[in-house]
């Protein structure tokens, strides 16, 4: 899947993705009143505003990116039928040859790391039978339990060839509370960072290994500092737009060959028609303004790798 990835970010010469993070605030009055109107105000209408909303936006933006995002709680807040409308995200934008990132940010001790990986990127067993439930292209995993805990879904990363973003240095404000304590004299997220390359090493693609890291663009010196400890593994760049992130911080997220990173941007595009800047659009044609919104993103980041 990693290569798949390069190939698209190559071919589409944006290295971004798109985050499907559908509040409720953001999806059009329009679209929630047709929901509304065929489900009522219940959490089956909620799903598929939800759903009618991200294929909008899908529409509008397959062509122009490599990548999507759907961070899984923004639909679990609807409970199965939020899920219901994840899973159609997620199938249909495999449809449109997009490569899905689920943001579920899972990890636990073994066992249960391992039924993670197997129903997000793996195959679950049912007598003689198997299915792949979510079945999404790469997931992010949150390391804190240690090896044990990463391993099995390295595992099912190794058979089903997809891939792993793995939390090193989070973009919130608080990320330094723990991520930033000196142990031996270094930050920990230097020493994650050290453990993603190493864990990263026995799954190398050509270039790039498919287990890759997570590191906020609003914290662009440790990001420059995390791209020499994790020379191969691919980082997943959260925070630009809507948490203060630019292109011009996120130059030194990327190798020399212009890979090595994939920058998100999850309110800034789904809900640009709010913005001053893409309001002309109006709600009604609120994918047109995400069509805008991620051709300035692209332009925002080459521009800034130009003249590096
Ligand atoms: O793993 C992530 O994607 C992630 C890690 C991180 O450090 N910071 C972060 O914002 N994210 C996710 O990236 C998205 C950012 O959304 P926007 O701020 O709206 O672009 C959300 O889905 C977050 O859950």
């Amino acid at each position: 899947m990693i290569q798949k990835l390069i190939s698209k970010i190559k071919s589409t010469n944006a290295p971004i993705v798109v985050g499907l993070d559908p509040m409720m605030n953001y999806i059009p009055e329009h679209i929630q009143q047709k929901a509304f109107a065929e489900y009522g105000e219940t959490l089956e209408g909620a799903a598929e505003a939800i759903w009618q909303y991200n294929k909008e936006i899908v529409d509008n933006v397959f062509d122009l990116i490599p990548a999507v995002k759907p961070q899984i709680a923004m639909y679990e807040q609807f409970g199965l039928e939020g899920l219901k409308a994840f899973k159609k995200t997620v199938d249909y934008c495999k449809e449109k040859d997009l490569v899905v990132i689920g943001d579920i940010k899972r990890g636990d001790i073994g066992s249960t790391s391992a039924a993670y990986a197997v129903g997000h990127i793996g195959k679950v067993q049912v007598g003689s039978r198997t299915y792949a439930p979510f079945d999404e292209d790469f997931v992010t995993v949150n390391p804190y339990l240690g090896t044990d805990g990463v391993k099995p879904f390295v595992d099912v990363c190794k058979a089903e060839k997809k891939g792993l973003f793995i939390l090193v240095k989070t973009s919130n404000p608080s990320s330094g509370e723990f991520q930033d304590q000196l142990v031996n004299g270094r930050p920990l997220y230097e020493l994650v960072g050290e453990q993603v390359a190493r864990w990263g090493e026995e799954c190398m693609g050509d270039d790039y290994s498919y287990v890759g890291a997570v590191v906020g663009a609003t914290y662009p010196e440790q990001g420059r500092v995390l791209r020499r400890i994790m020379p191969k593994s691919f980082i997943l760049v959260p925070g630009y737009g809507a948490q203060g992130g630019k292109g011009a911080d996120l130059v030194h997220f990327f190798n020399e060959d212009g890979l090595g990173a994939i920058v998100n941007s999850s309110r800034g595009i789904i809900a640009a028609y709010k913005q001053e800047k893409y309001e002309k659009y109006g709600a009604e044609n609120f994918g047109e303004a995400s069509r805008a919104a991620v051709e300035d993103m692209i332009a925002d980041i080459s521009q800034a790798l130009n003249n590096r």
